[in-house]
């Protein structure tokens, strides 16, 4: 069995961390907040991010070092914008070579670097084996009670992929494996962005086939600017892709749709921020993504309307007209390769 520390202790990283303790793995489940660790220790319990009682065998640290000591596997669940930090952090104290898995679902604004690539900016390669992702439509909630779901594990090389499948794979929790990085990515940073909408529009009373043409056209979209990044188009096909979209465009756990309903029902964004306790990765995505579409002269009408909305003060009514009335087209016209 393999030893395994994973980084960041909130719903994700926990459910995660269920996952291979369920496996036998030696799992230790590192959190920057000491009270947290000392809880979790005590408690079993990590009521703030998932009402689920933690396997004793999970063991908590507030001591990266010591987590991270003679692993096989670092497994890094934070937020997007802590991914920097962690692996400043991390670089600082790594003494083996461990293979890094990430299930982070997010792009960074401004730089428009995937979470591998920002990995692969603030750590030397020679201090850890190679990174590999882990996406698909996983509801931290969900896994943690051992409901059946599935997920995609990427990486260059298809090694690190099949050994990340190997460790987390088990009867309620099934694994596939691909060598699309860019596109596996992608898919799950980009899918929030869409939920923002599908939130907002259930925010503004619209029904089932507002949603079904946002998650539709929300994955053209999706696709275009994938495919213009260097991913593979049936990638957005997979679990990371529709799979995704369909868990957080129509369940209540999601965050990302909750904060769009909320938004929707008329809050402003630092309001529904300041409600939400854990993360809302579209956010900072939508920028990112809309970044991206301007540079790669790439047409993502739905993302541009939600950017407009969090960032342009557009109410989401003017939105869905502007939305509507585009200019007449054929639907499958340049799918993937359409530019403005
Ligand atoms: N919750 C879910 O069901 C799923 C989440 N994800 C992704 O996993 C990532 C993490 O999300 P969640 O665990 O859900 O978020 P969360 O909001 O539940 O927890 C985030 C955790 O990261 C910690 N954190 C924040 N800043 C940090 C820093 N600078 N250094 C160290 N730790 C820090 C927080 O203290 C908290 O424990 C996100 O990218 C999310 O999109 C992916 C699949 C499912
Ligand atoms: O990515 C997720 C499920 O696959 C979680 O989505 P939210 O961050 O919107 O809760």
């Amino acid at each position: 069995m393999a030893k395994i520390a994973v980084l960041g202790a909130g719903s994700w990283g926990t459910a995660l961390s269920i996952v291979l303790a369920d496996n036998k793995h030696d799992v230790r489940l590192w959190t920057h907040n000491k009270d947290q660790a000392l809880e979790m220790n005590e408690t079993h319990k990590n009521e703030k991010y998932l009402d689920t009682i933690i396997p004793e065998s999970i063991i908590a640290y507030n001591d990266m070092k010591e987590a991270v000591s003679n692993v096989d596997a670092i497994v890094i669940v934070v937020p997007t914008k802590a991914i920097r930090e962690v692996c400043q952090k991390l670089t600082t104290v790594l003494m083996n070579k461990p293979v890094l898995i990430h299930a982070s679902k997010g792009i960074e604004p401004n730089t428009l670097k995937r979470v591998s690539e920002i990995i692969d900016e603030e750590m030397p390669q020679y201090i850890y084996e190679d990174v590999v992702v882990l996406s698909g439509p996983s509801h931290a909630e969900e896994v943690a009670q051992r409901q059946p779901t599935t997920v995609t594990v990427a990486s260059l090389t298809e090694e690190h992929a099949k050994y990340a499948q190997d460790l987390f794979f088990n009867e309620s929790f099934r694994v596939y494996t691909s060598d699309d990085l860019i596109g596996i990515e992608l898919g799950g940073a980009l899918k929030n962005i869409i939920a923002l909408g599908a939130g907002i529009s259930d925010g503004l009373g619209f029904g089932d086939n507002a949603k079904a043409a946002l998650i539709t056209r929300g994955l053209a979209e999706m696709t275009r600017l994938g495919v213009a990044l260097g991913a593979q188009p049936l990638s957005f096909l997979g679990l990371p892709g529709v799979g995704d979209l369909i868990v957080t465009c129509t369940s209540v756990h999601s965050r990302n749709w909750k904060a769009g309903h909320l938004l929707g029902k008329g809050y402003q964004l630092e309001e529904v921020l300041n409600q939400m306790e854990m993360v809302v990765e579209g956010v900072r995505t939508t920028k990112a993504a809309y970044q991206f579409a301007q540079e790669e002269n790439v047409d993502m009408p739905i993302t541009k309307g939600i950017y407009d909305i969090l960032f342009e003060g557009k109410h989401p009514k003017e939105i869905v007209q502007q939305l509507m009335n585009r200019t007449k087209k054929d639907e499958m016209a340049d799918i993937f390769t359409e530019r403005k």
